[in-house]
């Protein structure tokens, strides 16, 4: 019985926990450390999917919680699944919609059985379990898919995470009892326990136990100051096996992505590329700019000088401020190209530094040209 997703170590850095692998996976081959665009209700917001391979990537996200509601994953089923549908076809993880329905706040009740919740699209009241959320991800047809988990919120006293980390054991227990097709799809754990060490601890003992292809740090990411959350990285990413990849849920900008490699982390993913881009936002080698700012007014360089994306081979900060300012769409499609392009060739710069172990050099170097960070 071999799993879907299997993980191969190629190299680690001599000094840092930085690592260098590749994931396998039924829709093809992973580079880690991989940062992974985010698609949540099936598509890359402002991209169409030739451009997100085009630039690198070699998986991408969508939401469970999303496309259970709409358009429903019997149509998505009915469709040939997501590849098909959403035209992808290299992989695709799905999260498993933890993280959406506890944002939900009081439109939702948390059981044992699950979580039941009014749909934020038409009122309507649905309830997610974990066997529900395994038949979506199913459907769905997802290389990786996301265990149902409850992405507590922070800050939160001790007992509450204690009861909600136990919870989302039981709960990953009856997803691994609910995935029979092990060879299709991989089912990955995901650690919570929110900023105590100890429940971290027994949390990555406890889903470590269940042999699951692959392993995600959940809880975080969620307001924390960013020393805390380095501070929990540090205590907890060695918990989880050497030999299976490693997710950081929700993370991140440049800056995190390096603290976390830097952990030994292999897998992270963040809406900020193309969110930033729709508020005119672009990620620069020398920090970010806002290109609705009127020095740009007869600036006609490139966002980056230093990137060679379609952006910015071929339009100037003039030109994509006045899409902005004139409210065009095509401001949206041209800034989330580069910033994904950015984070997407910064990883590839990342994985050559681990190869060479050049790491932390390759690390202050960009720091001292990116500038501090947000
Ligand atoms: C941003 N910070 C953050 N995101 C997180 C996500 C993904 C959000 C998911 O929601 C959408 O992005 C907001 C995308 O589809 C993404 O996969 C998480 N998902 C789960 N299942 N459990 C977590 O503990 C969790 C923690 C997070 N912290
Ligand atoms: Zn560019």
């Amino acid at each position: 019985m071999t799993n879907a997703v299997t993980y191969e170590l190629l190299h680690r850095d001599k000094k840092t926990g930085a690592r260098r692998g590749v994931i396998h996976t039924p829709h093809g081959d992973i580079q880690t450390p991989v940062f992974m665009p985010v698609g949540t209700q099936g598509a890359v917001k402002a991209m169409r999917p030739e451009q997100v391979a085009d630039m690198g990537a070699e998986i991408i996200l969508a939401n469970t919680y999303h496309l259970y509601l709409r358009p429903g994953h019997e149509i998505v089923k009915e469709a040939g699944g997501l590849h098909k549908f959403m035209n992808w076809d290299r992989a695709i993880l799905t999260d498993s919609g933890g993280f959406q329905v506890f944002s939900l706040g009081q439109l939702r009740k948390i059981t044992e059985e699950g979580v039941s919740f009014q749909s934020h699209i038409d009122g309507s009241r649905h309830m997610l379990s974990p066997e529900k959320a395994v038949e979506i991800q199913n459907a769905l047809g997802s290389d990786i898919m996301m265990a149902f988990d409850e992405c507590a919120p922070y800050p939160a006293d001790r007992s509450y995470i204690k009861d909600s980390m136990e919870r989302t054991c039981r709960w990953l227990e009856r997803c691994k009892a609910a995935h029979k097709d092990v060879e299709r799809q991989s089912l990955f754990g995901i650690m919570q326990g929110g900023m105590y060490k100890d429940l971290r601890r027994e949390s990555a003992e406890r889903i470590v136990d269940m042999d699951l292809p692959g392993y995600s740090i959940g809880g975080l990411s969620v307001g924390e100051p960013k020393e805390l959350m380095l501070d929990i990285l540090d205590d907890c990413v060695d918990l989880l096996p050497e030999d299976k990849p490693r997710y950081l849920m929700g993370v991140g900008t440049p800056d995190y992505l390096f603290e976390g490699v830097e952990r030994g982390l292999d897998m992270f993913d963040c809406v900020e590329p193309t969110r930033i881009a729709r508020h005119g936002l672009a990620t620069t080698s020398h920090g970010r700019i806002n290109i609705k700012n009127a020095k740009f007014e007869r600036d006609f360089t490139p966002l980056d000088p230093e990137c060679d994306c379609y952006t910015c081979r071929n339009y100037s900060r003039a030109y994509i401020r006045h899409m902005m300012k004139s409210g065009e769409m095509m401001s949206a499609m041209l800034i989330s190209n580069h910033n994904l392009h950015f984070l997407i060739h910064m990883m590839a710069g990342i994985r050559e530094a681990i190869e060479e172990d050049r790491f932390t050099e390759f690390k202050k170097e960009f720091y001292e040209k990116y500038g501090g960070f947000k």
